[in-house]
């Protein structure tokens, strides 16, 4: 992690939980200790948002999991940016691997998601990444450099401070078989250069670019030690008091 770019956490809950459950994560979520130089953000399903950022320290934020690209109207079963800001919420993940690979969403979808999200002032973790078949036969760089373009087309100058981009390699997700440091360094490092050339250094040197793949308590250090890992999208292990430690791995 470079020390300019603020250390970033997101617990990513996906379909999981009941009120019980989220009690517990709740709880030790609220009793820490948190790294106060790391940003927390954690995302529980839409239908307990509000329940969770009623009890969760105001400190650590809550995202959405996903939301549509209108305010309102006819588009049953969607949440809008306006919703999750309306309970008090300003996160929302967008073009996650299961949004896009289960949901069939697309990258231009992805991309009006993202604008009016950063519109509406929701801040947006933009995720992108390759499916297995995609890193076999050498595209990793072709996929997530069209991801990524369908995202900066969306994002104005003056609003990559409210973006965080989440790189998951589709095969790391829920697997246990984690990107290696260097695989993730690589790519990481990769998009940075890709991200100075298509929209500016500065923006290339302040966007943090987190990690998401089966982070867990005992390799957490190592990924966030990478010089372009600036955090980490955390599932499975956002749900256990492990991630009180992936919080902390840089301290
Ligand atoms: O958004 C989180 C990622 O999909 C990673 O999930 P995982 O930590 O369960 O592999």
């Amino acid at each position: 992690m470079a020390s300019q770019r603020k250390f970033f956490v997101g617990g990513n809950w996906k379909m999981n939980g009941n009120k019980a459950s989220i009690d517990g994560i709740i709880q030790f979520l609220n009793a820490g200790p948190l790294d106060p130089n790391t940003e927390v953000v954690v995302s529980p399903p839409a239908i307990y948002m509000e329940y969770v950022r009623g009890k969760l320290d105001q400190k650590i934020g809550v995202a959405g999991q996903n939301c549509y690209k209108v305010e309102k109207g006819a588009f049953t079963g969607d949440i809008s940016a306006n919703m999750i800001k309306d309970i008090g919420c300003e996160w929302v993940i967008l073009g996650h691997s299961e949004r896009r690979n289960v949901f069939g969403e697309s990258d231009q979808l992805i991309g009006e998601k993202v604008k009016y999200a950063l519109s509406q002032g929701v801040k947006v973790i933009a995720c992108i990444g390759e499916k297995i078949e995609e890193r076999e036969g050498g595209k990793t760089e072709e996929v997530v450099y069209r991801q990524m373009q369908a995202i900066v087309d969306n994002v104005a100058a003056d609003q990559w401070a409210n973006v965080v981009v989440a790189y998951e390699p589709v095969w790391a997700i829920g697997t246990g078989k984690t990107a290696t440091p260097a695989q993730a360094q690589e790519v990481h490092q990769k998009l940075r250069a890709w991200i100075a050339k298509k929209v500016s250094e500065p923006v290339a040197n302040s966007l943090r670019i987190i990690y998401g793949g089966s982070v867990s308590g005992a390799n957490c250090k190592e990924l966030g030690g990478q010089a372009d890992i600036d955090g980490s999208l955390v599932g499975g292990a956002s749900l256990k008091p492990d991630f009180v430690q992936i919080v902390n791995a840089t301290q």
